[in-house]
């Protein structure tokens, strides 16, 4: 579960997060919506500590992440990301981008990890790149590992932050779906920032909108596409974002 309470982020001067409440259920899938500076990215970053809150609190899996005397550590155990560019590790093979994590953090025993990886690769069906090395693949096969590395660790939550908007169009069902089949097929907790509408409206349970820092709102997927939203700002944004 993940509690904000009048969370307010700061970067220098200008105040990116305003007043977040905001409490996200286990299991529950959320898509996060909203202009381009609205700060969907800070929030999601702002839930594993990428990002540090100034005011208010901020409650992971029972962390508080306003108190100094967190450990971090702990709570990206059970907090994955999975990034727009991947972020995998170039100099190391596709088995090994997903067992790194699993062995140097949870100690998890070498064959037990290996037979996690493998499973997990035959899950985003790509069993048979095992050993290729992160260049050889497309950048739809690569945030594909990327998934598959962050299930590795068996997080409670992963987030993920535009994980279709750096692929060629043809590319971004495959990885839609994957996150489809999490999202169906485990009680993990999903937080996706996304463009992809289709997604939202098949997959989530809510979709909340920000704009200029702030929640404004946070809607039933059913609610938000089939009242429309109820506020002016995310029916224009909705029309905008419709008419490309
Ligand atoms: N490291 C930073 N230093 C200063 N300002 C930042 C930093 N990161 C983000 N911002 C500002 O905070 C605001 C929110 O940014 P954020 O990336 O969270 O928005 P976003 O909704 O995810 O945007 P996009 O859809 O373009 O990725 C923007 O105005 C941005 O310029």
């Amino acid at each position: 579960m993940i509690e904000f309470h009048d969370v307010q982020k700061y970067y220098g001067k200008f105040h990116a997060l305003k007043d977040i409440n905001l409490t996200i259920n286990a299991g529950e899938t959320v898509v996060l919506i909203g202009p381009s500076g609205s700060g969907k990215s800070s929030l999601i970053r702002t839930i594993n500590g990428l990002d540090p809150i100034r005011d208010g609190q901020l409650i992971v899996n029972g962390f508080d992440l306003a108190d100094k005397k967190t450990n971090v550590n702990l709570i990206r155990k059970d907090v994955g990301m999975v990034f727009q560019h991947f972020n995998l590790y170039n100099n190391k093979n596709v088995l090994e981008n997903i067992m790194l994590a699993p062995r140097v953090v949870l100690k998890r025993p070498e064959k037990e990890n290996r037979e996690l990886a493998m499973q997990l690769l035959e899950k985003v069906g790509l069993a048979d790149k095992a050993d290729n090395m992160p260049a050889q693949l497309s950048g739809g096969q690569k945030q594909r590992i990327a998934i598959a590395r962050s299930l590795a660790m068996k997080p409670k939550c992963l987030l993920f932050d535009e994980p279709t908007s750096a692929l060629d169009p043809e590319m971004i069902d495959d990885v839609l779906n994957v996150m489809k089949d999490i999202a169906e097929n485990s009680n993990m907790t999903m937080l996706v920032v996304t463009h992809e509408m289709g997604f939202a409206r098949d997959v989530a349970d809510r979709v909340i909108f920000m704009a200029d820092g702030r929640i404004v709102e946070d809607d039933s997927t059913e609610k938000f596409f089939g009242d429309q939203p109820t506020t002016q700002r995310a029916r224009d944004f909705m029309s905008k974002i419709s008419g490309h």
